[in-house]
């Protein structure tokens, strides 16, 4: 906190202020006049006036119960009056751009005394410049969106597409040429999945799982069928608006009476009776973006089977909005087409060969939700040391009991065994999302009331625990995928090994 310009004052002048009609207090070397606040204090005005608060230095008592961000905003920021003459303020909370050093906190190639030699200086340097960015464009407009429900503003997908994120969120690939990647940090032709990777965790480290989603998280599984089934003149037409964030795209394939089963859905489309369109009936439902999306990437049942169409939004195309456990931001939508129609040119990959359009598509999604999934957990894990740290019980920092580390102790070992695996070969583990739901319970329990509350400071802990079951729902529920992986794996037993 910048303090030079505060007058400076003895601790023994504050302590004369400590009357209802006169009350100054102390937090981290500065000092505060509450007379006028305290009647508008939100934890009331008898705290405030506890003869070991008022005229005191109330650090300890503060940050047990506040975040730091509460001492940023600007108007708390004016009950400032003074810093204690001979000190200065050492406390701080989170700083655009820096890495934590709070332990674990980071992903261990970003920790002082680790190597790795899949990331190179170049990848250090641009992770470096893509935190700044999210720290300083998304971090307060996720907070804000999140509470208003609102999209996220455009202003942030347009710094976005001046940097080519949206490019970049697609991974590496053709779409990238031409194209000048975060200022130039990286060229086109260098662009890697760590640096994806770096993208899509910076990106869960800053945002609400929401607003990450609304931000254009349709984009990211709507767009690829497009990328690699699309025709060249397709592609042409749409690649470059959705890139630059002028026009929006989502994926449709879930359905009121079809999740998993994706060969299930009913969503219909038949030619024209010139052949030049399809005509599309049916319905989807839980569409990421869907609500304000231009194009939708559309699962069908066709004669010859199942096949992927892009639907432009016109005539015959309805979004609402669906209410989920997270904000609105994310324009969940109910999609409803109703003799829409699309040129037979949209169809995106072979005609009745969807499925493959479909699962190919997967492993992108899956692989950008088990990074940003890995990362999410580190960030718990910060909140959980700090406030285990700061918060006193008994006398004590929390921490000092038993049953609290061994919680911690349970979410640092699930974050450290699957971060690095992931990193290194690209694994797409859905145990990840298993780890997150254990992490939400544990964290709750480390935070008490605090977990399920939504302001406050466990106010992450409590949306955490209350979207991460998305991550074991998206992209294929995760006890199918996992009883995939199991018969898969049954299925190379060899015939001859015996106990
Ligand atoms: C600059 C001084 C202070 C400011 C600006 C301030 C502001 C706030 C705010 C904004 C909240 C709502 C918390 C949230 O939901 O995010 C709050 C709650 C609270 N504050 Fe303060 N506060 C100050 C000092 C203090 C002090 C010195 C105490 C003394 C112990 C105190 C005790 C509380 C309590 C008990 C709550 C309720 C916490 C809860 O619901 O968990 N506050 N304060």
């Amino acid at each position: 906190m910048a303090s030079t310009q505060l007058k400076r004052i003895s601790k023994e002048e504050v302590g004369k202020h400590n009357q209802p009609d006169d009350l100054w207090i102390i937090i981290d070397a500065v000092v505060y006049d509450l007379t006028k606040f305290k009647a508008m204090h939100p934890g009331g005005l008898s705290v405030l006036l506890d003869p070991e608060i008022a005229g005191q230095d109330a650090t300890e008592a503060f940050f047990s119960l506040h975040r730091y961000e509460v001492l940023e905003r600007p108007q708390y920021q004016r009950l400032r009056i003074g810093q204690i003459d001979g000190e200065k303020p050492s406390i701080h909370g989170r700083i655009a751009g820096e890495l934590s050093k709070v332990p674990y906190a980071e992903p261990t190639w970003l920790s002082d005394g680790y190597h790795s030699p899949y990331f190179s200086e170049g990848h250090r340097t641009f992770q470096k410049a893509v935190r700044r960015f999210f720290d300083e464009v998304v971090y307060h407009d996720a907070q804000d969106r999140e509470a208003d429900g609102k999209r996220p503003s455009q202003s942030v997908i347009d710094k976005m597409t001046a940097l080519n994120m949206h490019a970049m969120r697609m991974g590496p690939g053709k779409h990238l040429q031409g194209r000048i990647l975060m200022d130039g940090l990286v060229t086109p032709e260098t662009f890697d999945y760590f640096h994806e990777l770096i993208i899509t965790q910076e990106f869960a480290r800053s945002s609400l799982r929401g607003y990450g989603d609304g931000l254009l998280g349709g984009k990211v599984i709507g767009l690829p069928p497009v990328l690699n089934f699309g025709s060249e003149e397709l592609k042409a037409k749409i690649v470059p608006e959705v890139l630059d964030g002028k026009k929006f795209i989502c994926l449709a394939i879930s359905e009121a009476q079809a999740g998993s089963d994706v060969m299930g859905l009913q969503t219909t489309a038949v030619k024209s009776e010139d052949g030049k369109e399809w005509i599309i009936n049916g319905s989807k439902k839980w569409i990421t973006n869907g609500t304000f999306a231009d194009y939708f990437t559309v699962g069908c049942k066709t004669e010859d089977g199942f096949t992927v169409i892009l639907v432009e939004r016109g005539p015959g195309v309805e979004t609402k909005q669906i209410k989920t456990s997270y904000s609105t931001t994310a324009g969940t939508a109910y999609i409803t087409f109703d003799n829409a129609r699309a040129p037979i040119g949209n169809t995106l990959g072979e005609e009745g060969g969807g499925i493959f359009v479909i699962l190919s598509n997967f492993n992108h999604e899956r692989w950008v939700m088990c990074c940003a999934s890995a990362r999410s957990q580190r960030g718990i894990i910060e909140e959980c040391l700090k406030w285990t740290t700061q918060r006193k019980v008994f006398g004590k920092p929390l921490h000092s009991q038993a049953v609290i580390r061994s919680k911690l102790a349970g979410m640092i070992s699930r974050a450290e065994s699957k971060c690095p695996k992931l990193a290194r070969e690209h694994h797409v583990s859905d145990v990840q999302y298993g780890c997150g739901q254990d992490t939400a319970r544990d964290a709750v329990q480390v935070f008490g009331g605090r977990g399920i509350t939504q302001t406050g400071m466990g106010k992450f802990i409590e949306h955490y625990h209350r979207t991460i079951p998305f991550d074991a729902l998206l992209g294929g529920a995760e006890d199918v995928l996992a009883d995939l992986g199991v018969r898969q794996a049954l299925r190379a037993m060899p015939r001859d090994v015996r106990l």
